[in-house]
C-alpha cells in the first residue's frame, strides 16, 4: 500500500532479461568444478545419455578440467570478476533506461550466477507483466539459445500468474549486428601496427552431427562471416574453436588453422571472434594467449586479436535496436 499523500512510485510493467552462457564465480578449480557440473551436465549440450555420460564426467573429467580450466581463468580473471560476467554486467547497465522509464533491463547466466529463475523472479515481483528473454546469441544453437530459453521457460512453469514472454531471434545476419561487427574491426585493425595478411573469423566450435541433425548455428556462422567480409571487402577465413570431447567437431578447427597459415606465407594475421557478444575465457585466453603462441611457434611473424563489440557504443546502440525491434506493441521505444 502506498501511504496516503505519496505520489504512486511508476512500476515497471516490462522487463528485459540478457542472457549468456555463464561462468565460474572465482578462478578457482572448486568453483570451475562447480560450474562445469551444471554447464556439462545439461543435456542440450552434452547429447549423451546421462547413465553412459554421468560416470565419464564424475570420474574423469570433473576430476582433471577444473584444476586446467582454473588456470585459464586465472590468466583473464579483472578486478571485476569474470570477462564475460563483468561485460554482460555492463551491457545490462548501459541498456538501462534505453526503452523507457517502464522497462527494466537485467540480466541472467544460464549456469551459475545470476541464475536465471532468480532474476525472472525479481522482475515478476517488480510488477514485469511482458518479459523479453534475449539470449546474447547471434547464432542460434540448440546449445546455448535454446537451453537458456529452456530454463527460463522451467521457471516460468513454477508460476501460477505468468507475465506474457517474447524470446530474442537469432541476429546473425540483421544489418544492425554486421555493421557493428565491421565498424569495430575496422576501428581495432586501424590500432595495430601492422597489415594483416588474413583475418581469421573464430567461433565456437559444435560437434559436426549436431549439424547433420538440422542445428543452424554452422549456416548461421558461415552466413555472418560471409556478410562481414561483404561489408568490409574483403574474405575471412572461418574457423571453429574450443573442441571439447572425442567427438569430429566443426571443421576447420582454429587452432589448426593458424598453425597451418605461415607455411602458406601467411604470417601476419589478425583474429575476431564475431560469435562471442562479449569476451570470455574462449576468446581472451583461447585466441589471444595460446593462439598468439601456437601461431608464432608455427612461424608466424604478427598476431593480433579483435575484442568483440563487449559494451562500446556501437555494440550498446545494435543491442538497443534488435532489442527494441522485439519490443514493439508492448512500448514506444523514443
Ligand atoms: C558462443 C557459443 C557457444 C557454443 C555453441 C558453445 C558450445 C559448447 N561449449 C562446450 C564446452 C565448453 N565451453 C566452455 C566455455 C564457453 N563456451 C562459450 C560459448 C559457447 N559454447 C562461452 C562464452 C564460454 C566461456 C565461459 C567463460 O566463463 O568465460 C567451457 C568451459 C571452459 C573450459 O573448461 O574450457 C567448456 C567445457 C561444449 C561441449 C559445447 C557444445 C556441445
Ligand atoms: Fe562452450
Ligand atoms: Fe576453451
Amino acid at each position: 500500500m502506498i501511504p496516503p499523500g505519496h505520489p504512486a512510485i511508476p512500476k515497471p510493467r516490462i522487463g528485459v532479461l540478457l542472457i549468456n552462457l555463464g561462468t565460474p564465480d572465482a578462478a578457482d578449480a572448486p568453483s570451475v568444478r562447480r560450474y562445469l557440473a551444471e554447464f556439462l551436465s545439461d543435456r542440450r549440450v552434452v547429447e549423451i545419455p546421462p547413465i553412459a555420460w554421468q560416470p565419464i564426467l564424475r570420474g574423469i573429467i570433473l576430476r582433471t578440467r577444473p584444476k586446467k580450466s582454473a588456470h585459464a581463468y586465472q590468466q583473464v580473471w579483472r578486478d571485476d570478476g569474470s570477462p564475460l560476467a563483468a561485460f554482460t554486467r555492463r551491457q545490462a547497465m548501459a541498456l538501462a533506461g534505453a526503452f523507457g522509464d517502464g522497462v527494466m533491463v537485467d540480466w541472467a547466466m544460464r549456469y551459475g550466477r545470476p541464475a536465471i529463475a532468480e532474476r525472472l523472479q525479481a522482475m515478476k515481483d517488480a510488477g514485469c507483466e511482458r518479459i523479453l528473454i534475449a539470449p546474447l546469441y547471434p547464432q542460434y544453437c540448440a546449445a546455448t539459445t535454446a537451453t537458456a530459453n529452456d530454463k527460463a521457460f522451467a521457471h516460468l512453469a513454477t508460476m501460477r500468474w505468468q507475465p506474457a514472454i517474447r524470446t530474442l531471434p537469432p541476429y546473425h545476419d540483421d544489418p544492425a549486428y554486421i555493421g557493428a561487427l565491421k565498424d569495430s574491426i575496422e576501428a581495432s585493425l586501424a590500432q595495430l601496427d601492422f597489415k594483416p595478411d588474413a583475418i581469421i573469423a573464430s567461433f565456437h566450435g559444435m560437434p559436426q552431427r549436431t549439424l547433420e541433425q538440422g542445428d543452424p548455428y554452422h549456416c548461421h556462422c558461415r552466413k555472418t562471416a560471409r556478410l562481414l567480409g561483404a561489408a568490409m571487402g574483403r574474405d575471412l577465413i572461418v574457423a571453429f574453436q574450443s573442441r571439447f570431447g572425442r567427438a569430429k567437431w566443426l571443421e576447420p578447427a582454429t587452432d589448426t588453422t593458424l598453425e597451418a597459415l605461415p607455411a602458406k606465407g601467411v604470417r601476419k594475421v589478425a583474429i575476431v571472434a564475431p560469435g562471442f557478444s562479449a569476451d570470455c575465457l574462449e576468446t581472451l585466453e583461447e585466441l589471444a594467449i595460446r593462439g598468439r603462441e601456437s601461431f608464432e611457434a608455427a612461424g608466424g611473424t604478427h598476431f593480433a586479436y579483435l575484442p568483440c563489440l563487449n559494451d562500446e557504443p556501437g555494440s550498446i546502440a545494435m543491442l538497443r535496436s534488435i532489442l527494441a525491434r522485439e519490443l514493439e506493441g508492448w512500448v514506444r521505444v523514443p
